[in-house]
């Protein structure tokens, strides 16, 4: 497992804009490159403040957005269009502004959609999907995304892998269903740890006094089924992008002061 970075921004503000300007510049990066990027969202206040920032850079389009695909790390289990739907908060943050090819913008089923109100076949059809869209060198049927991104709860859950929980002690399936999750709504679908660490980078996302304690506990050595954050790194990196107030109870040795 690599050591994961830290970079300190001094407000949630300026985090979600360095944010955004770092994600512009992987995709461009990758893109050509490959030809395409793919990326993973993540619902939130951090996650969609990430995109409504990616929505108002200045360097926005040039992200070739037809050749970028798009999935997420979680969803909550909500009928098509609700507005408690991370899709839906990401549609109005950034997606509906930017002209993305609808058919590489992978959302999780909803509630009243193919699988209908049952969460495990959900899961099952978004775990099919992914193992659809996994290129020959990739296993676990999962692609290698370029950048996975996840908003830190203040319980350190990721996703919707929540501490102790039977979700983030999955090893083997790379999408399931969640239940009983104590962050509203209950039922949610979300990638597992396997999964998340398919990705080549994994960015964690932490802003606001309110994390402190989170980010602290995940980056002193928890376990990951009491500190599910602890358990989401990538192949290649694991970047924490924090704000001053998430990063006031760690030791000031583990990030460079020239981060700001
Ligand atoms: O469906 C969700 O709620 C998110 O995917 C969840 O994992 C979120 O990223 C964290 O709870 C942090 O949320 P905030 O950034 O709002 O604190």
């Amino acid at each position: 497992m690599n050591a994961p970075q830290l970079v300190v921004h001094r407000d949630k503000e300026l985090m979600a804009q360095a944010a955004a300007a770092r994600l512009i510049t992987k995709v461009v990066d990758a893109q050509a490159s490959r030809g395409s990027a793919s990326l993973v969202l993540t619902g939130g206040r951090n996650g969609n403040g990430l995109l409504a920032a990616l929505a108002a850079a200045p360097a926005r389009d040039a992200i070739d957005w037809g050749r970028l695909d798009l999935w997420w790390g979680d969803e909550r289990f909500l009928p098509e269009g609700d507005p408690e739907r991370n899709v839906t908060q990401a549609r109005e943050a950034l997606l509906d502004a930017v002209p993305l090819d609808p058919a590489r913008v992978h959302a999780m089923p909803a509630s009243d959609g193919a699988y209908g109100s049952d969460a495990e076949a959900a899961a099952e059809g978004y775990a099919a999907e992914l193992a659809r869209a996994a290129g020959p060198g990739e296993h676990g049927g999962v692609p290698a995304f370029d950048v996975l991104m996840l908003g830190v709860g203040p319980d350190t859950h990721v996703a919707s892998l929540f501490p102790e929980l039977p979700a983030v002690r999955e090893t083997e399936r790379t999408v399931v269903g969640v239940h009983g999750a104590p962050k509203p709504p209950p039922i949610r679908i979300s990638l597992t740890l396997p999964a998340i660490r398919a990705a080549r980078e994994v960015w964690l996302l932490a802003a606001g006094d309110d994390k402190a304690g989170a980010v602290k506990i995940a980056l002193s050595g928890a376990g990951e089924v009491q500190a599910p954050a602890a358990g989401a790194y990538g192949s290649a990196r694991t970047l924490w992008l924090l704000d001053e107030p998430a990063a006031s109870q760690l030791p000031r040795s583990l990030y460079p002061p020239a981060s700001a």
